[in-house]
Protein backbone atom coordinates (compact mmCIF):
# COMPACT_ATOMS: atom_id res chain seq x y z
CA UNK A 1 0.00 0.00 0.00
CA UNK A 2 1.38 3.60 -0.94
CA UNK A 3 2.07 5.83 2.10
CA UNK A 4 -0.39 8.01 3.43
CA UNK A 5 -0.64 12.10 1.93
CA UNK A 6 -1.79 15.14 3.64
CA UNK A 7 -2.55 17.77 0.88
CA UNK A 8 -2.82 20.94 1.84
CA UNK A 9 -3.88 23.54 -1.44
CA UNK A 10 -5.28 27.21 -1.62
CA UNK A 11 -4.21 30.91 -2.47
CA UNK A 12 -1.22 32.31 -1.59
CA UNK A 13 -0.16 33.42 1.60
CA UNK A 14 -3.21 31.08 3.11
CA UNK A 15 -0.56 29.55 6.07
CA UNK A 16 -0.48 26.80 3.49
CA UNK A 17 3.46 25.91 3.57
CA UNK A 18 3.50 26.78 7.34
CA UNK A 19 0.83 24.31 8.91
CA UNK A 20 1.85 21.69 6.33
CA UNK A 21 5.39 21.83 7.35
CA UNK A 22 4.25 21.86 11.45
CA UNK A 23 2.40 18.91 10.30
CA UNK A 24 4.63 17.07 8.57
CA UNK A 25 6.77 17.43 12.08
CA UNK A 26 4.25 16.68 14.01
CA UNK A 27 3.73 13.49 12.63
CA UNK A 28 7.15 12.47 11.73
CA UNK A 29 6.02 13.23 8.20
CA UNK A 30 7.82 14.03 4.87
CA UNK A 31 6.93 17.88 3.46
CA UNK A 32 6.73 18.62 -0.09
CA UNK A 33 5.97 22.52 -0.98
CA UNK A 34 5.57 22.00 -4.52
CA UNK A 35 5.72 25.80 -4.91
CA UNK A 36 8.97 25.44 -4.71
CA UNK A 37 9.48 23.65 -7.69
CA UNK A 38 7.39 26.26 -9.77
CA UNK A 39 9.80 28.90 -8.24
CA UNK A 40 12.62 26.97 -9.09
CA UNK A 41 11.68 26.43 -12.49
CA UNK A 42 11.12 30.17 -12.76
CA UNK A 43 14.03 31.09 -11.50
CA UNK A 44 16.03 28.84 -13.68
CA UNK A 45 13.88 30.14 -16.78
CA UNK A 46 14.79 34.09 -16.16
CA UNK A 47 18.62 33.43 -15.51
CA UNK A 48 19.04 31.24 -18.69
CA UNK A 49 16.66 33.78 -20.83
CA UNK A 50 14.20 31.65 -21.33
CA UNK A 51 11.32 33.40 -22.24
CA UNK A 52 8.16 32.09 -19.76
CA UNK A 53 6.00 31.75 -23.00
CA UNK A 54 8.44 28.74 -24.68
CA UNK A 55 6.65 25.66 -22.91
CA UNK A 56 8.57 23.40 -24.90
CA UNK A 57 11.53 24.78 -23.87
CA UNK A 58 10.41 25.25 -20.16
CA UNK A 59 9.09 21.99 -19.84
CA UNK A 60 11.97 20.59 -21.24
CA UNK A 61 14.26 21.91 -18.47
CA UNK A 62 12.20 21.13 -15.64
CA UNK A 63 12.66 17.56 -16.38
CA UNK A 64 15.86 17.74 -15.52
CA UNK A 65 15.86 20.85 -13.18
CA UNK A 66 19.42 20.91 -11.11
CA UNK A 67 17.76 21.33 -7.80
CA UNK A 68 18.61 19.86 -4.21
CA UNK A 69 16.56 19.91 -0.82
CA UNK A 70 19.54 19.79 1.61
CA UNK A 71 19.39 20.98 5.24
CA UNK A 72 16.04 23.46 5.01
CA UNK A 73 17.94 25.28 2.04
CA UNK A 74 16.92 24.91 -1.19
CA UNK A 75 19.82 24.32 -4.37
CA UNK A 76 19.43 25.63 -8.10
CA UNK A 77 22.68 24.64 -10.56
CA UNK A 78 24.51 24.17 -6.77
CA UNK A 79 24.01 27.68 -5.61
CA UNK A 80 21.95 28.18 -2.46
CA UNK A 81 18.29 30.22 -3.83
CA UNK A 82 16.39 29.68 -0.45
CA UNK A 83 15.94 33.54 -0.80
CA UNK A 84 16.01 34.08 -3.86
CA UNK A 85 13.15 32.16 -4.99
CA UNK A 86 10.60 34.30 -2.03
CA UNK A 87 10.27 37.11 -4.08
CA UNK A 88 7.24 38.25 -5.59
CA UNK A 89 8.72 38.97 -8.44
CA UNK A 90 9.78 34.62 -8.71
CA UNK A 91 6.22 34.27 -7.48
CA UNK A 92 4.21 35.86 -10.56
CA UNK A 93 6.41 34.14 -12.47
CA UNK A 94 5.91 31.09 -11.03
CA UNK A 95 1.86 31.48 -11.89
CA UNK A 96 2.43 32.56 -15.29
CA UNK A 97 4.81 28.93 -15.81
CA UNK A 98 2.34 27.18 -14.06
CA UNK A 99 -0.45 27.93 -16.36
CA UNK A 100 1.57 25.84 -19.14
CA UNK A 101 0.18 22.50 -19.28
CA UNK A 102 3.57 20.79 -20.19
CA UNK A 103 5.75 22.63 -17.63
CA UNK A 104 3.01 21.08 -15.17
CA UNK A 105 3.30 17.31 -16.35
CA UNK A 106 6.87 18.02 -16.48
CA UNK A 107 6.96 18.49 -12.60
CA UNK A 108 4.46 15.65 -12.45
CA UNK A 109 6.61 12.56 -11.61
CA UNK A 110 8.92 14.80 -9.48
CA UNK A 111 6.72 15.43 -6.88
CA UNK A 112 5.09 11.91 -6.71
CA UNK A 113 8.44 10.71 -5.75
CA UNK A 114 8.24 12.66 -2.72
CA UNK A 115 5.96 9.52 -1.59
CA UNK A 116 7.68 7.59 1.11
CA UNK A 117 6.52 6.00 4.25
CA UNK A 118 5.53 7.16 6.76
CA UNK A 119 4.07 9.70 5.17
CA UNK A 120 3.86 12.95 3.09
CA UNK A 121 1.84 16.58 3.71
CA UNK A 122 2.49 18.54 0.86
CA UNK A 123 0.85 21.94 -0.19
CA UNK A 124 0.58 24.00 -3.25
CA UNK A 125 -2.68 25.02 -5.79
CA UNK A 126 -3.52 21.07 -7.38
CA UNK A 127 -2.15 18.25 -4.73
CA UNK A 128 -5.45 16.82 -4.20
CA UNK A 129 -6.70 17.44 -7.25
CA UNK A 130 -3.94 16.37 -9.68
CA UNK A 131 -0.93 14.84 -7.84
CA UNK A 132 -2.20 12.71 -5.16
CA UNK A 133 -5.62 12.12 -6.26
CA UNK A 134 -5.66 9.34 -3.89
CA UNK A 135 -4.85 11.51 -1.03
CA UNK A 136 -5.81 10.68 2.72
CA UNK A 137 -6.86 13.70 3.98
CA UNK A 138 -7.39 17.05 1.55
CA UNK A 139 -7.61 20.40 3.22
CA UNK A 140 -8.28 23.59 1.34
CA UNK A 141 -6.61 26.10 3.71
CA UNK A 142 -7.61 29.77 3.04
CA UNK A 143 -8.03 33.74 4.69
CA UNK A 144 -9.50 36.49 3.86
CA UNK A 145 -7.46 38.27 1.11
CA UNK A 146 -6.81 41.19 3.39
CA UNK A 147 -5.55 38.67 6.22
CA UNK A 148 -3.17 37.27 3.29
CA UNK A 149 -1.70 40.60 2.07
CA UNK A 150 -1.09 41.55 5.54
CA UNK A 151 0.65 37.90 6.45
CA UNK A 152 2.65 38.20 3.01
CA UNK A 153 3.82 41.96 4.11
CA UNK A 154 4.97 41.07 7.27
CA UNK A 155 6.72 38.23 6.22
CA UNK A 156 8.85 39.80 4.00
CA UNK A 157 9.55 43.04 5.81
CA UNK A 158 10.71 40.33 8.75
CA UNK A 159 13.16 39.07 6.25
CA UNK A 160 14.89 42.61 5.86
CA UNK A 161 12.94 42.69 2.28
CA UNK A 162 11.53 46.18 1.37
CA UNK A 163 7.43 46.06 0.88
CA UNK A 164 4.34 47.55 -0.05
CA UNK A 165 1.70 46.46 1.71
CA UNK A 166 -0.68 47.58 -1.17
CA UNK A 167 1.22 46.49 -4.28
CA UNK A 168 1.36 43.21 -2.34
CA UNK A 169 -2.13 42.70 -2.31
CA UNK A 170 -2.17 43.95 -5.45
CA UNK A 171 -0.01 40.73 -6.75
CA UNK A 172 -1.51 38.42 -4.06
CA UNK A 173 -4.81 39.18 -6.18
CA UNK A 174 -3.39 38.71 -9.75
CA UNK A 175 -1.79 35.83 -8.84
CA UNK A 176 -4.64 34.31 -7.41
CA UNK A 177 -7.05 35.49 -10.34
CA UNK A 178 -4.34 34.17 -12.94
CA UNK A 179 -4.09 30.42 -10.97
CA UNK A 180 -8.10 30.24 -10.49
CA UNK A 181 -8.59 30.97 -14.43
CA UNK A 182 -6.06 29.11 -15.87
CA UNK A 183 -7.82 25.83 -17.70
CA UNK A 184 -5.05 23.02 -16.32
CA UNK A 185 -5.01 22.30 -12.69
CA UNK A 186 -7.01 25.46 -11.46
CA UNK A 187 -6.97 26.69 -8.08
CA UNK A 188 -10.10 25.81 -6.70
CA UNK A 189 -11.85 23.95 -3.57
CA UNK A 190 -12.30 20.47 -4.42
CA UNK A 191 -15.80 18.79 -3.58
CA UNK A 192 -13.60 16.18 -1.15
CA UNK A 193 -11.50 18.92 0.30
CA UNK A 194 -12.01 19.93 3.82
CA UNK A 195 -12.10 23.88 4.11
CA UNK A 196 -10.27 25.33 6.77
CA UNK A 197 -10.46 29.10 6.98
CA UNK A 198 -7.82 30.86 8.84
CA UNK A 199 -8.29 33.81 8.69
CA UNK A 200 -9.10 34.32 12.61
CA UNK A 201 -7.18 31.21 13.53
CA UNK A 202 -3.63 30.74 15.13
CA UNK A 203 -1.10 28.68 13.01
CA UNK A 204 -1.51 25.74 16.21
CA UNK A 205 -4.94 25.97 15.81
CA UNK A 206 -4.86 25.53 12.07
CA UNK A 207 -2.12 22.74 12.60
CA UNK A 208 -4.38 21.14 15.52
CA UNK A 209 -7.47 20.95 13.13
CA UNK A 210 -5.24 19.16 10.06
CA UNK A 211 -3.87 16.77 13.25
CA UNK A 212 -7.61 16.13 14.27
CA UNK A 213 -8.87 15.77 11.25
CA UNK A 214 -6.01 13.05 10.40
CA UNK A 215 -6.28 10.84 13.41
CA UNK A 216 -9.94 10.18 12.54
CA UNK A 217 -8.81 8.57 9.15
CA UNK A 218 -6.04 6.98 10.88
CA UNK A 219 -6.17 6.41 14.16
CA UNK A 220 -3.08 5.15 14.74
CA UNK A 221 -1.46 7.96 13.64
N1 LIG B 1 -3.05 31.28 11.02
C1 LIG B 1 -2.10 32.20 10.87
N2 LIG B 1 -2.12 33.32 11.59
C2 LIG B 1 -1.19 34.28 11.43
N3 LIG B 1 -0.15 34.19 10.56
C3 LIG B 1 -0.07 33.09 9.81
C4 LIG B 1 -1.03 32.05 9.92
N4 LIG B 1 -0.68 31.08 9.04
C5 LIG B 1 0.43 31.52 8.42
N5 LIG B 1 0.81 32.72 8.91
C6 LIG B 1 1.97 33.51 8.46
O1 LIG B 1 1.65 34.01 7.17
C7 LIG B 1 2.82 34.03 6.33
C8 LIG B 1 2.53 33.29 5.03
O2 LIG B 1 2.42 31.90 5.31
P1 LIG B 1 2.93 30.79 4.30
O3 LIG B 1 2.92 29.51 5.06
O4 LIG B 1 4.20 31.21 3.65
O5 LIG B 1 1.74 30.81 3.24
P2 LIG B 1 1.56 30.07 1.85
O6 LIG B 1 2.46 28.85 1.86
O7 LIG B 1 0.10 29.73 1.78
O8 LIG B 1 1.96 31.07 0.81
C9 LIG B 1 3.95 33.43 7.17
O9 LIG B 1 4.74 34.47 7.70
C10 LIG B 1 3.24 32.68 8.29
O10 LIG B 1 3.98 32.64 9.47
N1 LIG C 1 1.03 22.95 -7.02
C1 LIG C 1 1.32 24.19 -7.46
C2 LIG C 1 2.13 25.04 -6.69
C3 LIG C 1 2.42 26.30 -7.18
N2 LIG C 1 1.96 26.68 -8.40
C4 LIG C 1 2.29 27.98 -9.00
C5 LIG C 1 1.18 28.99 -8.80
C6 LIG C 1 1.64 29.88 -7.68
O1 LIG C 1 1.15 31.21 -7.82
C7 LIG C 1 3.17 29.81 -7.79
C8 LIG C 1 3.93 29.93 -6.49
O2 LIG C 1 3.40 28.97 -5.59
P1 LIG C 1 3.68 29.02 -4.02
O3 LIG C 1 2.86 27.95 -3.37
O4 LIG C 1 5.14 29.00 -3.76
O5 LIG C 1 3.13 30.46 -3.66
P2 LIG C 1 2.58 31.04 -2.27
O6 LIG C 1 3.59 30.68 -1.22
O7 LIG C 1 1.25 30.40 -2.00
O8 LIG C 1 2.48 32.50 -2.53
O9 LIG C 1 3.45 28.53 -8.37
C9 LIG C 1 1.16 25.84 -9.13
O10 LIG C 1 0.70 26.21 -10.21
N3 LIG C 1 0.85 24.60 -8.65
Amino acid sequence: MSAPVITLDGPSASGKGTVAAMVALRLGFHYLDSGSLYRLAALYAVRHQIPLDNEAKLAMAAVRLPIAFRDGRVWLEDIDVTDEIRSEDIGLCASRIGALPALRSALLQRQRDFRHPPGLVTDGRDMGSVVFPDATLKVFLTASADERGRRRYKQLIGKGASANLQQIQQDIADRDERDAARPVAPLRQEPDARLLDTTRLTIDAAVDQVIEWYRAIAPRA
